[in-house]
């Protein structure tokens, strides 16, 4: 059930597309950042909502973030010759964890930071 609210297209435009972007909202003032508790609107619950609401979302999203960041950071990602990269999702993943379609393939290699050892 809380994938198919993550999934409804009269909450979410093209809800099975990928696009990162539509977490953040300009309202005016800056970039406001999607409300992951729901304490305005639910419109997604990976953490769950309200009381029982998963105590560890903070160090759950900065963990993640951080896991991601240091693999852009530390390495150059190219893609496959002739292999699009395809975010759809496979239709046997309806539960968690999400599958994709046709997996990734990408070429990765460190980078090499100024001034930084290559050994
Ligand atoms: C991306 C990472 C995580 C996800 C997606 C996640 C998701 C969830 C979900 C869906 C629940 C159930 C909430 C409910 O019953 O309504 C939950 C509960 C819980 N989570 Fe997490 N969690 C994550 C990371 C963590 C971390 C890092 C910790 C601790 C360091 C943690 C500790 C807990 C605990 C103790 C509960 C039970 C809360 C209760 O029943 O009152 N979680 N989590």
């Amino acid at each position: 059930m809380a994938a198919e609210i993550a999934c409804n297209p009269e909450v979410w435009e093209d809800p099975l597309e990928f696009m990162p972007e539509r977490f953040l909202s300009g309202g005016g003032k800056g970039v406001e950042l999607f409300d992951v508790t729901g304490t305005k609107e639910i419109k997604m619950m990976p953490f769950g909502a309200g009381r029982r609401i998963c105590p560890g979302y903070g160090l759950g999203i900065f963990h993640l973030e951080y896991f991601v960041a240091n693999l852009i950071w530390h390495f150059e990602w190219t893609t496959v010759d002739g292999d699009e990269v395809d975010l759809s999702e496979s239709p046997l993943s309806a539960l968690i964890p999400v599958v994709m379609k046709n997996p990734l393939k990408a070429h990765i290699s460190p980078r090499v930071k100024q001034g930084e050892d290559t050994h």
